[in-house]
């Protein structure tokens, strides 16, 4: 057997997108990015909710909430976590990150890691649409790939193989 996930939304397949509210100019183009590849790719905008935490340190806990209503295929985790003058910056980055994982195999719902953990504020306007991307809309085409990849894989359940 071969399993892979196609880049075009399951019919009724349900998104959130936990945003953080730190460094908002830039996670704002990171969710306009993620919305409209979700939405070009094939999903419902009105299958797609969006939550706002303080910043980047909460995101997993309210990812963890929202995985645990069963209402989502998929979860996005966007934010922007931008080197500053002290550690701080390990101390909020690696967290979210593990945070995020642990949500993903606790729950089993995707959660689509798309927080920036840059050294400068131009390394994250390059990659919140201009020369480098958006990791918002990267972030959304993982989901919709993820949600065909696993619904595959279940649905192989009991099949030889
Ligand atoms: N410095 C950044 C933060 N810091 C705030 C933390 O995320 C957290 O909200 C606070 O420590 C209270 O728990 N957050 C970002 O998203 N990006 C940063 O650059
Ligand atoms: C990632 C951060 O928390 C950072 O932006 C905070 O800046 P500083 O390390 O100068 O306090």
């Amino acid at each position: 057997m071969q399993f892979e996930g196609s880049l075009v939304a399951p019919d009724g397949s349900r998104f959130a997108i936990v945003a953080s509210r730190f460094n908002d100019a830039i996670v704002r183009r990171l969710v306009d990015g993620a919305q409209e590849a979700l939405v070009r790719h094939g999903a419902d905008a009105d299958l797609i909710d969006t939550a706002w935490a303080p910043g980047a340190f909460e995101l997993p806990l309210v990812a963890n909430r929202l995985a645990a209503t069963g209402r989502y295929d998929a979860i996005l985790c966007l934010g922007a976590v931008i080197r500053g003058a002290t550690a701080h910056f390990e101390y909020v980055s690696g967290p979210v990150a593990s945070g995020c994982a642990r949500v993903m195999m606790d729950t089993g719902v995707p959660v689509m890691f798309g927080v920036l953990t840059v050294d400068t504020l131009d390394q994250a306007w390059e990659r919140a649409g201009t020369k480098a991307g958006n990791k918002g809309a990267e972030a959304a085409a993982g989901a919709i790939e993820m949600v065909h990849l696993l619904r595959s894989i279940d649905a192989s359940e009991g099949q030889p193989s």
